[in-house]
């Protein structure tokens, strides 16, 4: 490996790190064939389809690649996030971060299709519990003390998306809080593989989150799972596909299997356990489903269809990353039009809209998450946050 090492902030392309791309390895898990030769659900074209791009070694380094990125990237911002910084200058100093690591190839057409942010940098805080992202134009927010903040970003190589997120708390007062998520998704983790049914997992991490209680400023809580986000599969240049992991109890017999990808995550809160969304947009993504053919009733809207197309695909993004395109000079500088062209494909079912989600006010909830590939022969992850050490990582 090159002597040269990682700058603060990180900006050495991992290529120079890694010239001959021999990124880290995560925790491989090897299964036995026995247990793989058990009736298969899946048709046999969609087995080998999988298999293939298991095979194609691109996949995998592609992952190996993004994951390393992440890592770097979570790395400084655990060593150097402080009360003070806003949420902005947080959120643009991991989405410079990525992208330099990445090898920072220019803004032309299409080039954050082929590596950049997986979705919208995640900044939550305290009772809001994801999806939270600072919308330029918007009041910027102070980081405090006393908050507990979720940190949630993705980076992609060729559509292969990394989801991990880590919680940062100054105030020793929420450890329990926080120990609780990790054990959790740890306990996810450990819980998943090949055959393995999701109730068995959310069962598994409904019980141990639930083992915790935190007591903050002299009153005890108990750590409850929050019901309504779950983990998720992951496809390519898709955030979420069809398959959801619970963090509570459930009769899900669906199985995971070979070739799936899930980004294993929990949320743990001292509120009623259950989210909704709040004003505000975190993010946008093309919809599954969007009408082949619309007649847009604005000629801009149309514009900005094919801008997103082009340089999003199906990546979930935001504003900001609409400005980093120059989008609102592409509209006479008028940034009210963009807000409006974004409203007419969302009312034209072309994008989903994403909002902050949020517990009661007041309460207090953290996440941690990985991501974790069932290859078949063995079990790979990127692992996120201080748990590094409880698993091999390089
Ligand atoms: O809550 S989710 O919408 C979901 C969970 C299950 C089915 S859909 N979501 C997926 C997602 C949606 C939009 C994004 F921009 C990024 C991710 C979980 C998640 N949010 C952040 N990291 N992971
Ligand atoms: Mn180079
Ligand atoms: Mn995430
Ligand atoms: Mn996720």
């Amino acid at each position: 490996v090159s002597a040269l090492k990682q700058s603060s902030p990180p900006r050495v392309p991992l290529h120079d790190l890694f010239p001959s791309d021999d990124f880290p390895i995560g925790e491989l898990r090897s299964y036995d064939t026995a247990s793989e030769t058990k009736v298969r659900t899946k048709s046999c074209e969609l087995r080998c389809e999988v298999r293939r791009s298991l095979e194609d070694s691109t996949f995998l380094n592609d992952y190996r690649k993004a994951a390393e990125v992440h890592r770097q990237v979570r790395q400084w911002v655990q060593q150097t996030i402080k009360p003070g910084q806003t949420l902005t200058d947080i959120a643009i100093g991991i989405e410079d971060s990525v992208r330099a690591l990445l090898g920072n190839a220019g803004l032309e057409p299409g080039h954050s299709l082929q590596a950049g942010m997986g979705f919208p940098t995640g900044l939550s805080l305290n009772h809001c519990v994801a999806h939270y992202t600072p919308n330029p134009g918007q009041k910027d927010i102070v980081l405090q003390h006393e908050d507990v903040m979720k940190v949630d970003f993705g980076v992609h190589i060729n559509g292969w998306i990394v989801d991990s997120a880590f919680t940062v708390a100054f105030d020793p007062t929420y450890d329990n809080l926080l120990a609780a998520v990790k054990d959790a998704t740890n306990t996810g983790i450990r819980n998943a593989g090949i055959d393995v049914r999701i109730s068995d997992v959310s069962a598994a991490i409904q019980e141990v989150m639930e083992s915790y209680e935190v007591e903050i400023r002299g009153k005890m809580f108990p750590v409850k799972p929050v019901r309504n986000i779950c983990g998720h599969d992951i496809k390519h240049y898709r955030i979420h596909g069809e398959k959801t992991i619970p963090l509570v109890k459930n009769s899900d017999q669906t199985k995971m299997e070979e070739g799936e990808i899930f980004a294993i995550e929990t949320f743990g809160t001292t509120g009623c356990g259950f989210v909704k969304d709040d004003n505000g947009i975190y993010g946008y993504g093309l919809s599954n489903n969007s009408p082949r053919q619309v007649a847009l009733p604005l000629t801009s809207a149309n514009r900005l269809y094919k801008t997103i197309k082009e340089n999003f695909g199906t990546l979930v993004f935001c504003r900001r990353y609409l400005d980093r395109l120059g989008c609102e000079r592409y509209l006479a500088g008028v940034k009210l039009n963009y807000i409006q062209d974004l409203n007419c494909l969302v009312s034209n079912g072309i994008l989903e809209p994403y909002q902050p989600l949020v517990d009661v006010p007041g309460s207090y909830s953290a996440q941690f998450e990985h991501v974790r590939k069932h290859t078949s022969t063995s079990t790979e992850q990127s692992c996120s946050g201080s748990q590094r050490k409880k698993f091999l990582v390089e």
